[in-house]
């Protein structure tokens, strides 16, 4: 087991970049919502870059990247409403689970540890998602960036997941690959632990200083 993981009883996990790696998905559905409103095509590059803070800015930065500028209200609704669309139709097309993650949840499980998923994706996404790599037995609670009134690098919905888990923040622990969940950990009283093979708009996750970076979840029950 993880030293860090020691004396903790929870663990929350972020899902796109943690556990799978959605980007290839994710390209597509905002390349034909693009596409739709007579704009040109992103690469897997780019998207990833624009990954993070949920699906609305991911929507945004796309057609901000597209136009050279912001998009007005009516484009980005309609753009919204396609990414939203082409997404529902085919999000386990091409996204794959990370190394180790099966194997690690299901240890991590059967050692006692409460596990719930805390990911800036809609919720409506959740579902089809863990049910299509049988994984959604894993957790006690899963969470949207649209669940709750915040979304990370909030630390609203940790402190609520900790709340729901009957537990101090102090016995918890945030594990993520982006910016976002490390500030929301730190400012929730999690312990943080990085993944490095993540989304993180391009920067290294270690400039979040979280308490370790983990080469991949395998190092968790190690
Ligand atoms: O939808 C996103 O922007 C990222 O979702 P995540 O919080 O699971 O990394
Ligand atoms: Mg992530």
């Amino acid at each position: 087991m993880h030293p860090l993981l020691d004396g903790k009883c929870l663990i929350a996990f972020d899902l796109d970049g943690t556990l799978i790696d959605s980007v290839p998905d994710l390209t597509v559905a905002v390349a034909r919502a693009l596409v739709d409103q007579g704009l040109s095509m992103p690469t897997t590059d780019d998207v990833r870059d624009w990954v993070g803070n949920g699906a609305a800015v991911l929507v945004e930065r796309a057609l901000t990247w597209a136009q050279g500028a912001p998009p007005e209200a009516m484009l980005f609704d309609r753009a919204y409403a396609a990414f939203l669309h082409h997404y529902a139709a085919a999000p386990n097309q091409l996204t794959s689970l990370y190394p180790g993650v099966r194997a690690a949840l299901s240890g991590l499980r059967d050692a006692g540890f409460t596990l719930m998923l805390i990911t800036n994706k809609p919720e409506r996404f959740i579902t089809p998602i863990l049910d299509h790599f049988d994984l959604r037995g894993c957790f006690k609670l899963c969470l949207g960036g649209d669940s709750l009134a915040e979304k990370k690098p909030s630390p609203l919905p940790l402190l609520h997941a900790a709340q729901v888990g009957g537990v101090a923040p102090g016995v918890c622990v945030m594990v993520g690959d982006s910016r976002h969940d490390i500030a929301a950990g730190k400012a929730a009283g999690f312990v943080t632990l990085a993944l490095p093979y993540g989304y993180n708009h391009g920067e290294p996750i270690g400039d979040s200083e979280p308490d370790a970076v983990i080469a991949s979840l395998a190092e968790l029950m190690a």
